[in-house]
């Protein structure tokens, strides 16, 4: 089944404010859509709503065919946040293998990651003492371990450096061309083809997509 998002008269609330109104947008298999916008607009809403976590105040997200139920969202779909999910106090090696194990994946596709992401010097040290930069390369194992065709990325290169930006957009091309769809908020233009989904303030009452 090819996978598609379709968000159709979205309006999403953070507490009492409505950061989104009536936005409408489709992505399609091969597709990154990078999701731009001034701090606060939204952006990280959005990504969480496509994601699951919380409920539209108004319209709908459908993500797969128009008869898949909500339960295929999170089951074909990598969330990744600004806040990378992972326990302080294990070892990388210890991290790996679990978020390895919780999402189906394999022996061989979590040495794939590591060997891709190039963590091979990180794995006895514990989660804690890694750097910014080092917790993001372990945070997008999971991208590799486990082969979900929806990614929901939330600025994923801010903190890598040159090299590492480069290695993610070339995971990010090859999960296109594999038929993949990808959502990601950023603040610089990725090094590749994406559409632009420009977020504008709601109470403005304009959300702009070209
Ligand atoms: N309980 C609340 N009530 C009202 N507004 C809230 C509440 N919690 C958060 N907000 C507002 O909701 C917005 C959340 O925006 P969000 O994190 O989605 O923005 P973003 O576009 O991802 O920003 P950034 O580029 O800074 O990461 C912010 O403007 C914040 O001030």
């Amino acid at each position: 089944m090819p996978f598609a998002i379709r968000v159709e008269g979205l309006s999403l609330k953070k507490g009492y404010k409505l950061l989104i109104s009536d936005l409408n947008f489709e992505v399609g298999p091969g597709e990154c859509v990078a999701l731009t916008g001034a701090n606060g607009v939204g952006k990280t809403t959005l990504l969480r709503a496509l994601a699951g976590f919380a409920p539209p105040h108004a319209g709908s997200i459908r993500i797969g065919d128009d008869n898949s139920d909500d339960s295929i969202v999170a089951s074909n779909s990598h969330y990744l946040g600004h806040a990378e999910s992972l326990s302080p106090s294990r070892r990388v090696d210890q991290e790996l293998s679990f978020q390895c194990e919780y999402l189906g994946g394999t022996a061989g596709s979590l040495a794939e990651a590591v060997g891709k992401l190039r963590l091979n010097s990180l794995l006895d040290l514990e989660v804690r003492m890694l750097s910014a930069g080092q917790k993001r390369r372990l945070s997008l194992a999971r991208l590799l371990m486990v082969e979900r065709p929806v990614w929901l990325l939330d600025e994923p290169m801010s903190p890598l450096d040159t090299e590492h930006r480069a290695l993610l957009a070339g995971m990010m091309q090859a999960h296109l061309s594999d038929g993949g769809l990808i959502v990601c908020a950023v603040h610089d233009p990725l090094p590749f083809e994406t559409r632009e989904l420009r977020l504008t303030r709601a109470e403005v009452g304009e959300v702009v997509y070209g």
